[in-house]
């Protein structure tokens, strides 16, 4: 169990983790998540003791890290894959950080039997490709069998089976009971790997949910509607005491509204529909909306929808104020 209490770290005017209190619990795989900036790996590098907070305190498994006495059978890390001795071989890094630790030889073996990489055990580190750094990177933070894990995007970079590969080790590295910690941006890759999730903004804690909840709160379902006669469509819609938003691309969109519902009134009205389509908001743009307000930098194009789109009426359309998440690059 990892345990942080009102933790916090500044760089000079930068407030980079900001009083963050959480609980990462064992035997299931906690997703640590928030945009590129929001201090993901500050807070990971207080937990290992690589930096010290400004004020709080986290414990692993009730100690601080620097009280723990052989550190690496409590807690593995893979916090850079690349920050290794691209001149030893596979075997040679791993066995150096065993011996340095006091574990056996053998369990270098297992290791890189487990992240498949005994066929290459001998070869340098530096000739890897990323996928098999990070396996590396892995097999490091195996080495001492600990009850804790911890991954600093692990799937960063990494081609479709890589991923995979990753995904499954998490969960079955939880399922054996052990307490694992990944972070990510990427809200379409912890939903398919992370029982728990934590969010964090410009280092604010903004959610500590189970995935399932999550999902549940989040999975906003829609219906999208476009016709060549929107004005008179939204009069249909409002006369029915139905809210329609208008997205970013012209089309209305009905939140929670049944199809057949909409298609009626618009065949009672003599409204043509061009489409008529039941949606659902992914999870990356619900992680979107959870942390808009806390995005350092904003990427020129949004996705479709990523922003709520503003409520409108049928007089009240100014697409310029309809940009919605992303309209712009400014630092926050
Ligand atoms: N050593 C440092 N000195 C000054 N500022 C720092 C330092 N390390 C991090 N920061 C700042 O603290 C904030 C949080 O950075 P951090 O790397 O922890 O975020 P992150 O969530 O891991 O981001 P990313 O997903 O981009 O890796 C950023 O604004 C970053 O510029």
């Amino acid at each position: 169990m990892i345990e942080l209490e009102g933790l916090t770290k500044r760089y000079g005017e930068k407030l980079a983790v900001n009083r963050l209190t959480f609980t990462v619990r064992p035997g299931m795989v906690t997703g640590f998540l928030g945009p590129n900036g929001a201090g993901k790996s500050t807070t990971m590098r207080m937990m290992l003791g690589l930096d010290r907070p400004t004020a709080g305190d986290v414990r692993i498994d009730g100690q601080h890290y620097d009280g723990l006495r052989d550190p690496l059978k409590y807690i593995g890390a893979l916090l850079d894959a690349k920050g290794m001795h691209g001149g030893r071989s596979a075997f040679n890094h791993l066995l150096c950080l065993a011996q340095s630790n006091g574990i056996p030889k053998s369990r270098v073996h297992e290791v890189l039997d487990t992240v498949g990489l005994t066929a290459v055990a001998r070869k340098k580190a530096k000739g890897f490709s990323l996928g098999m750094g990070q396996r590396l990177g892995i097999a490091g933070a195996l080495l001492g069998d600990p009850r804790i894990l911890m991954f600093d995007e692990p799937v960063n970079g990494l081609d479709p089976e890589g991923i995979h590969w990753i995904r499954t080790l998490m969960k079955s590295l939880a399922a054996q009971g052990r307490t694992v910690f990944v972070s990510s941006h990427l809200m379409s890759e912890m939903a398919l790997t992370a029982d728990h999730l934590v969010v964090i903004g410009q280092g604010r804690l903004l959610a500590d949910t189970s995935m399932a909840d999550f999902i549940r709160q989040n999975s906003r379902s829609y219906v999208r509607i476009r016709s060549p006669q929107p004005e008179q469509l939204l009069d249909a819609l409002s006369g029915a005491g139905i809210i329609a938003v208008r997205a970013v691309d012209g089309a209305l969109e009905v939140d929670g509204g049944k199809p057949e519902h909409i298609g009626e009134l618009a065949a009672q009205h003599q409204v043509a529909l061009h489409e008529l389509s039941p949606q659902q908001a992914s999870l990356e743009e619900a992680f979107m909306r959870l942390t808009a307000e806390s995005v350092e930098y904003h990427a020129h194009s949004g996705p479709p929808g990523a922003g709520r789109p503003d409520a409108v009426t049928p007089d009240a359309v100014t697409p310029a104020s309809r940009q919605g998440w992303g309209s712009d690059w400014k630092k926050g």
